[in-house]
C-alpha cells in the first residue's frame, strides 16, 4: 500500500484567511508584515503562525517580519493554487449554481471545465456563463476532458452513482457537498464540505454563552 503524507489539517484550513489578509495588506502597500500583526487578527498565538509559515518553506527575517509578497506566492504555491485544476460540476441546482458563480475559484486555481445535470429544464442552457450538458453525455465527455477534481452538488440519493461513473473516467479527487459519505477506493480522495457543520459550532456557542 502506498504511504501518505499526513496532513496539518489545521494549519491548511488557516492558510485561506492568512492568504486573504495578506492580499489586503499588499493592497494596503504592507510589504512587510509580522507573524505578532497575524497572529492578533486571527486571535492566535504567534508561534503557530510562525510554524505554519514554515510549512511553506518562505523565510522571514528575525525582527522584521516576512515580505508580503513573498509569503503570498508562498502560500500559493503550497496550497497549490498556483497549479490550474480543471473541475467538473455535476448538479447545477441552487447550491452547483451558487458555486458556478463563484469568481474566486481561478484565483486558487480552479476552472469549471465541465458542468452536468439531468434536469431537462437546464441542459444546453448557462449558468455564469458555463454550458450546462445532460449528464447522460458525462462518460464520454469526461474521457476526453480528464478533469481533476469532481464536484458533486446532486441530492444525496444520486451521488454513488455519479462519482462512481466519474471515477470509471478517471476522476481522482471530489469535493464533495451531497449529504453522503461517499465510498471511493484507496487511490481518491473526497473533501466533503458540510455547512451544517458550522452552523452546528455556531448553535453550541451561542448555547454555551447563553445567548439565547
Ligand atoms: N454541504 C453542504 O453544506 C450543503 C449545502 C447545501 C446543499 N447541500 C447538498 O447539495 C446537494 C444539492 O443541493 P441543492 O440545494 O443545490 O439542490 P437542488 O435540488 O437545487 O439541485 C440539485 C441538482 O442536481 C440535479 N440532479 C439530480 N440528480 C442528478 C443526477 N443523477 N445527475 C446530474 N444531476 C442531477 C438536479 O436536476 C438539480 O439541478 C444536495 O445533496 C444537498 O443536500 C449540501
Amino acid at each position: 500500500m502506498g504511504r501518505h503524507k499526513v496532513l496539518n489539517t489545521p494549519a491548511i484550513r488557516r492558510m485561506p484567511t492568512y492568504f486573504h489578509k495578506l492580499v489586503l495588506m499588499q493592497q494596503a502597500h504592507e510589504e512587510v508584515v509580522s507573524t505578532t500583526v497575524l497572529a492578533k487578527y486571527m486571535g492566535l498565538e504567534p508561534i503557530i503562525v510562525r510554524k505554519d509559515f514554515e510549512l511553506t518553506g518562505v523565510k522571514g527575517q528575525p525582527g522584521i517580519g516576512y515580505k508580503t509578497h513573498e509569503l503570498i506566492e508562498a502560500i500559493r504555491s503550497y496550497l497549490g493554487w498556483d497549479a490550474c485544476k480543471k473541475a467538473c460540476l455535476v448538479g447545477a441546482g441552487s447550491l452547483g449554481s451558487a458555486l458556478l458563480g463563484y469568481q474566486e475559484f481561478s484565483e486558487y486555481g480552479m476552472l469549471f471545465t465541465d458542468v452536468f445535470d439531468a434536469d431537462p429544464e437546464k441542459i444546453d442552457t448557462r449558468i455564469h456563463g458555463h454550458l450546462v450538458r445532460d449528464v447522460r453525455q458525462m462518460t464520454p465527455r469526461l474521457r476526453q476532458a480528464r478533469p481533476d477534481i469532481g464536484i458533486i452538488c446532486v441530492p444525496a440519493i444520486h451521488a454513488q452513482a455519479v462519482v462512481d461513473d466519474m471515477i470509471a473516467c478517471g476522476v481522482r479527487a471530489f469535493w464533495n457537498f451531497s449529504n453522503l459519505c461517499l465510498q471511493v477506493p484507496p487511490n481518491v480522495v473526497v473533501q466533503r464540505e458540510v455547512i451544517a457543520g458550522g452552523l452546528a459550532l455556531l448553535s453550541m456557542k451561542l448555547k454555551t454563552h447563553d445567548i439565547i
